[in-house]
């Protein structure tokens, strides 16, 4: 009999030798979990002698994890007694009851040790279910909670040895826990694909049923490997598949039995608890991993998102800062990719941009980072690389770009794109991440600016230009809502008797402090901001507004033209804002032309096109601007409801010097008179251009040499001064 603490009554040599006799284990704990008494039974599990036991911590006396030893010491309120199997340090397997005794003077707790198989199976999985279950639900990584179940299942069954094999995305077992195997089996079966004849597991996987070989030696099963397996004395093998998703199996629990043998009864019940536990311990731990991709990667490209973007790069720049080393950010956004996803749909745009994402990942060196920051725009990480190389690098993002990029589950054999990027370094254009990206994205906006397709570095005079913009943007915000912009009317003219054709509305603001911006400064930048649709309406409005007020006067303008920008075709219902006005300013929509740039019929973008059908169905006239500067695709023509064409003013500028001018231009009247389409000459400002469009057979002119676009005030009077009898 051990020591027990002073005074140990009768009741208490009474109740150790009771323990004794009946092979229970006993440990008195003080609060902090120090042994206060160990009876014999105890002692000689753990293979203690009686004068070393006492004020031991309990740790040493039997195997505890972290958050066992912490609900011993700390049970919740309600629990007072709890039950989990342990290990003693001399391999004794161990049921152990814990207590709370809750006793003025006395111990804080009581254990009661038995040996488990002194204990009901139910029992027994019961406490091997609690303890794994906590191990998932604290976080512990899911090796460690495999690690634990197999260890603890050997511990119950000593017969035993346990493995569980993850399956992996290419079908392979990769091994996660094997506690009692040699390493050399784990290595070998590491990368093993799974199969008709894989042993139990690599059968198990493929099979998705469980798989019992009781001899190893002999079965057919395992004659690839046999010699592995009895070479580390396993004899036979139970596999069974875990299902994670679906019918996917995410893995293998299997049990080796050290001799030739059947399952015993009570080990298949063990191990279909063992099953649902792995199964648990693979679901946690697939929603993490899912959890991390969600938060750090992006799910169309899978490439690194912004936080995780951020993070590398506030990294690579310590370390340049540290070094005094160079970094390069390259900032890509792809050209018109909103016009893929209006015309081809959500799903082609993603498809596009994981394969752009994929390219773009090829042409870079392992240690650079690509991540997409959302949208169409890309970020390139490019650590000790100078401004020489990053252009060189930008040259290959931009081929990548630009093959042909098919998608035959969409029908699409040919796709061509293209991309702006912006190039920063650090640390000339910035020392901290967003200093630079700043940079870039400033350098990448001149790229679009420029012409889209191209790579501009960021230079310094770029900042005071985006300062300009800003400032151009919020004071056109306040002038719009303020109604300080106005509008001016150019008139068009008849060229066989100089008759008014109709006016062209544009758009003139004087700011205070700005002064006069031309629309050519102002209306890009709208289009930038996303003003343009609220600023389109008003001149719409204003433009209809100011024609039903010019008939109620009696001044007989036959028609308003307005420009409308072809981003508010994909942004706004313009058909049905005209249709609106018509009725509210009583106006015929053969009164109205909307001139639209090329741009917007080549792209022939199912939201676009049913707006201008829809335009031409009410009568509303369309005029394509700026003619035969664009683009040599003519077939949208005939395809799209268009009733004018307005020659551009660069053919007319130097028609009386210039053959080819003379005969683009020609050729753009004979298309509009084989097509039937009015042709309406810009920019004709002096006799001898008026003269030769006039011989050209083109109908209708507009420019300084007939008026200059003027106040609505003022047309009356420009009427009446030039009559048709007025020779130009
Ligand atoms: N979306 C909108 N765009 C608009 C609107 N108002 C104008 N604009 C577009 O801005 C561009 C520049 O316009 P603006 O400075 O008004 O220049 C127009 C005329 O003033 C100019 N013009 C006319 N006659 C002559 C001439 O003889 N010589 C000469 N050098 N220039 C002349 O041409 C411009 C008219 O162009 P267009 O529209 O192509 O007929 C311009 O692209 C406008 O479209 C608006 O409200 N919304």
């Amino acid at each position: 009999m051990s020591r027990l603490p002073e005074p140990l009554g009768q009741m208490d040599h009474l109740l150790s030798h009771t323990l004794d006799a009946a092979e229970l284990g006993l440990l008195w704990l003080d609060a902090q979990g120090y042994v206060e008494f160990a009876n014999e039974t105890f002692l000689r599990w753990a293979g203690l002698t009686t004068s070393v036991w006492r004020g031991m911590e309990v740790t040493q006396c039997i195997e505890l994890t972290p958050q066992q030893q912490l609900a011993l010491l700390n049970p919740p309120a309600r629990h007072a007694k709890s039950q989990f199997l342990s290990l003693a340090p001399s391999g004794q397997r161990l049921m152990v009851t814990s207590h709370r005794l809750g006793l003025p003077g006395a111990p804080a707790l009581a254990l009661l040790l038995s040996e488990p198989q002194n204990h009901s199976e139910h029992q027994i999985i019961d406490a091997l279910q609690r303890e794994i279950l906590e191990a998932v639900a604290l976080g512990r990584p899911m090796q460690q909670v495999m690690d634990l179940l197999c260890r603890r299942v050997e511990a119950i069954a000593p017969d035993v040895v346990c493995t569980v094999l993850e399956v992996d995305d290419q079908g392979c077992l990769r091994p996660v826990a094997a506690p009692s195997i040699p390493a050399a089996y784990g290595q070998a079966l590491d990368g093993l694909p799974i199969g008709p004849n894989v042993g139990s597991c690599g059968t198990a996987a493929w099979r998705r049923e469980p798989v019992e070989v009781k001899d190893i030696a002999n079965d057919p099963l395992w004659t690839p490997y046999k010699e592995l397996a009895l070479g580390y004395g396993l004899a036979a093998c139970w596999s069974n598949p875990i299902f994670v998703s679906g019918d996917k199996v995410g893995a293998t629990f299997a049990l080796y039995y050290r001799e030739p043998r059947s399952i015993a009864p009570f080990h298949r019940h063990m191990v279909e608890a063992c099953v649902q536990l792995c199964q648990v311990a693979l679901k946690h731990e697939h929603n993490k991993r899912q959890i991390e991709r969600l938060a750090y990667f992006d799910n169309v490209t899978g490439l690194p998102n912004r936080t995780l973007f951020s993070d590398r790069a506030e990294q690579t720049l310590h370390m340049a800062t540290r070094q005094e080393g160079q970094v390069a950010m390259l900032l890509l956004d792809m050209d018109r990719f909103k016009t893929i996803n209006d015309s081809m749909g959500h799903a082609a745009g993603d498809q596009v941009l994981a394969k752009v994402a994929t390219r773009l990942q090829a042409t870079l060196r392992e240690i650079d980072t690509l991540a997409r920051l959302g949208g169409d725009e890309f970020v390139a990480l490019l650590p000790g690389c100078c401004a020489h190389d990053a252009m060189l690098v930008a040259e290959k993002l931009h081929t990548a770009l630009r093959a042909n990029l098919p998608l035959p589950e969409f029908g699409i054999a040919e796709l061509r794109l293209s991309g702006s990027i912006g190039i920063s370094t650090f640390p000339g254009d910035g020392k901290t991440l967003s200093s630079l990206l700043k940079s870039a994205d400033i350098a990448m906006y001149e790229a679009k600016r420029t012409g889209r397709n191209c790579t501009r570095y960021f230079l310094q005079t770029m900042n005071q230009e985006l300062d300009e913009r800003l400032r151009i943007e919020s004071a056109l915000r306040v002038a719009l809502s303020a109604g300080h912009l106005q509008l001016h009317f150019q008139p068009k003219v008849h060229l066989q008797n100089l008759q008014l054709a109709g006016v062209e509305a544009l758009l003139r603001w004087t700011d205070a402090q700005l002064g006069p911006v031309a629309p050519d400064v102002f209306i890009p930048i709208a289009e930038e901001c996303g003003l343009i649709n609220a600023l389109d309406a008003w001149v719409l409005e204003s433009a209809c507004r100011q024609l039903a007020a010019w008939h109620e006067a009696g001044v007989a303008v036959p028609n308003v033209a307005v420009n409308v920008s072809a981003l508010r075709f994909f942004q706004d219902d313009v058909a049905a804002h005209v249709g609106q006005l018509l009725e509210r300013y009583q106006l015929a929509a053969s009164q109205l032309t909307l001139e639209i740039t090329e741009r917007l019929l080549l792209d022939n973008a199912p939201q676009a096109r049913s707006q201008l059908q829809a335009l031409d169905v009410m009568g509303v006239r369309l005029s394509v601007d700026d003619f035969g500067t664009g683009y040599s695709s003519l077939s949208y023509l005939k395809q799209l409801p268009v009733s004018e064409l307005k020659l551009d003013k660069s053919f007319v500028r130097d028609l009386e010097t210039d053959a080819d001018d003379r005969a683009l231009s020609q050729a753009v009247i004979s298309i509009g008179r084989a097509l039937n389409l009015s042709v309406v000459a810009e920019g004709v400002e002096t006799t001898a251009q008026y003269h030769v469009l006039r011989d050209l057979g083109c109908e209708v002119a507009q420019g300084y040499f007939f008026a200059r676009p003027m106040a609505a005030a003022d047309l009356p009077n420009w009427m009446a001064q030039s009559s048709p009898d007025r020779a130009f």
